[in-house]
């Protein structure tokens, strides 16, 4: 494979639109978080339907410390309180998924303190 040089050129990646193809995701519009469990498919490396951090030689650096601050976050607010749905979230039976709010989220899940 040959390289081409783009000298002072910023090419942006739509990684938005990547995690959302459906000839790279079954349903991609949903929420199965499953489907992250046995696969080959790792954000770490070179699988470009996943580049949450980017890839190769300018990958973030910061990574290990966003994964390690996210899970740490994660896991308190799993353990410090109970979590139930707001009625804005649910939709019929199911969970509304649709995404809300563009620079600022609308809080669609209700903390409730456990201890
Ligand atoms: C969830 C958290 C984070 C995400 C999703 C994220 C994502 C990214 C992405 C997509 C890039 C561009 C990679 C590329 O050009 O291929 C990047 C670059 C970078 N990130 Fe992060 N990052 C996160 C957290 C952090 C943290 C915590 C730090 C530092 C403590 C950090 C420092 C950097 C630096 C310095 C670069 C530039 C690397 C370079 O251009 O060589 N990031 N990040």
């Amino acid at each position: 494979m040959s390289h081409v040089k783009i000298p002072k050129t910023q090419i942006q990646l739509n990684v938005w639109t990547i995690g959302r193809d459906p000839n790279r995701w079954t349903d991609p519009e949903d929420f199965i978080p499953e489907r992250f469990t046995n696969t080959c498919v790792d954000f770490r490396r070179q699988n470009f339907e996943l580049v949450p951090f980017g890839s190769g030689r300018r990958i973030c650096p910061g990574m290990p410390m966003a994964i390690a601050t996210m899970e740490l976050g994660l896991l308190n607010l799993l353990d410090f309180f109970d979590w139930q749905l707001s009625e804005v979230m649910v939709k019929g039976d199911d969970i509304d998924m649709e995404e809300a709010g563009n620079f600022t989220i609308v809080k669609k899940l209700v903390p409730v303190q456990r201890y």
